[in-house]
């Protein structure tokens, strides 16, 4: 139950999205300082724990150099199976994470992290379920061609041009874009920030 005069926020992110999510409720943040982490999965570990384990470690490292601010960091990492499927490297890596996921179920994970002014860190997990329908390599190709895929965990934006791939979801929509809105607001309420009203 802290409270805090300032209520200045940090956001650990270079994702455009997050910042617009983020406009959608009311947040604009003070600053903006992407982390730049290491963002290899360890062996053996899940895709749920490599999601939370950034996140963290992003608000880690920001929030070194802003004391005094709430720091928001958030990662998204597409699991299909076991496997985790971050942001393809090329468009051949783009092409296999899409025939992967055609016609089948998959999981995003949203990691979210955030630090309060005194320290405290709080921090959850989000998983959305979502089903592609069934991708011809036309549709691939088409897709490909859009560069849409780019910096996006699994390859695709269900905000754009992918929406027609999605047959199912089951979960929150803003974390398969890259932040639970839900989430974000309740760890930032927890932790005592309140935007100033508009
Ligand atoms: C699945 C999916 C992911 N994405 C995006 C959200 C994230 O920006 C990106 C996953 O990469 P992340 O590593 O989570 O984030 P980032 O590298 O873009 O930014 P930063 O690490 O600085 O916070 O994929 C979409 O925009 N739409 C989608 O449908």
């Amino acid at each position: 139950m802290s409270s805090h005069v300032s209520s200045k926020l940090v956001l650990a992110s270079a994702s455009p999205r997050r910042v617009e999510l983020l406009a959608q409720i009311g947040i604009t943040p003070d600053a903006i300082s992407p982390a730049d982490i290491d963002e290899t999965p360890r062996r053996d570990e899940s895709p749920r724990r490599l999601a939370l384990r950034l996140a963290e470690e992003k608000a880690r490292a920001v929030a070194q150099a802003h004391e005094g601010a709430f720091v928001l960091a958030a990662d998204t990492v597409v699991a299909c199976g076991q496997r985790a499927l971050g942001k393809p490297e090329d468009a051949a890596e783009a092409r296999k994470f899409l025939h992967m996921l055609s016609g089948r179920r998959h999981r995003v994970h949203g990691g979210i992290c955030v630090i309060a002014p005194d320290g405290t860190l709080r921090s959850r997990v989000v998983e959305t379920q979502v089903i592609f329908r069934g991708l011809n390599e036309g549709d691939i190709n088409r897709y490909l061609a859009s560069d849409e895929w780019q910096g996006k965990a699994g390859a695709y934006a269900i905000q754009g041009q992918a929406a027609v791939f999605i047959r199912h979801l089951s979960g929150s929509y803003s974390n398969v874009v890259g932040l639970s809105l839900y989430d974000a607001d309740a760890l930032l309420r927890g932790l005592g920030y309140y935007p100033e009203a508009a």
